[in-house]
């Protein structure tokens, strides 16, 4: 990572229990050329990847619900949260990671997606950048039941909704998860639906 405005001067790892977290001290060159010292925390997780299943004649998505102990922590009553399928890249290529993530959690088995945009989600604090896809299912590509590695404790319920039902509990605050009401309105935008 190299750039003639910023200068890293120190890293130091404060937790590595199970992914990364870094104060970063580091100068800053600012307009007027003169530079400004700073440090920050930086949580790396490495990157991830998230996809929303639609089908265009059943007019349905597939969405996910899982416990979320960090929204537990912070209003969410039982802290069960809806989601697109996502997860880690864990060092695969973005397409083979949400495909492998789809199957594991989802159990559809998708031959085709198409990546729409990526985004920092959380760019003051974490260093994640997703990887946002689309892609179309229906029952023949259905292996298993899904619901994530049992090792991993992930109990991930499948939710098939109506596309209708899914914009209506974005606009009621029951799905409030950023990358989940991203890939909604952007299936609204570009009547993915009709
Ligand atoms: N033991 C332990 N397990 C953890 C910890 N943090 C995460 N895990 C587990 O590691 C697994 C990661 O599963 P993935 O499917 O790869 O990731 P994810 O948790 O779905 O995360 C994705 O979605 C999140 C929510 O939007 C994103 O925050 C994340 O970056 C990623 O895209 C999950 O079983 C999760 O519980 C931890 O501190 N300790
Ligand atoms: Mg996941």
């Amino acid at each position: 990572m190299s750039n003639h405005a910023v200068n890293i001067l120190k890293t130091e790892l404060l937790s590595d229990n199970w992914y990364t977290l870094n104060n970063v001290t580091f100068e800053l060159q600012k307009a007027d050329g003169t530079w400004e010292r700073q440090s920050r925390e930086a949580y790396d997780r490495g990157n991830g990847a998230t996809i929303l299943l639609f089908n265009r004649v059943q007019k349905t998505v597939i969405l996910t619900r899982q416990f979320r102990m960090p929204t537990y922590l912070n209003g969410n009553d039982d802290g069960l949260l809806i989601e697109t399928c996502a997860g880690l890249l864990d060092q695969d290529h973005p397409e083979v990671a949400i495909k492998r993530e789809a199957e594991e959690e989802t159990g559809y088995q998708l031959t085709h997606v198409s990546k729409v945009f990526e985004a920092y989600m959380s760019p003051g604090s974490v260093t994640e950048l997703i990887h946002f896809f689309i892609a179309e299912y229906d029952g023949s590509m259905k292996v298993s039941e899904g619901g994530g590695h049992a090792h991993e404790q992930e109990n991930i319920e499948v939710l098939e909704l109506p596309f209708s039902h899914a914009l209506a509990m974005l606009a009621d605050g029951r799905i409030r998860d950023g990358k989940t009401i991203m890939l909604l309105q952007y299936a609204q935008l570009h009547d993915l639906l009709g």
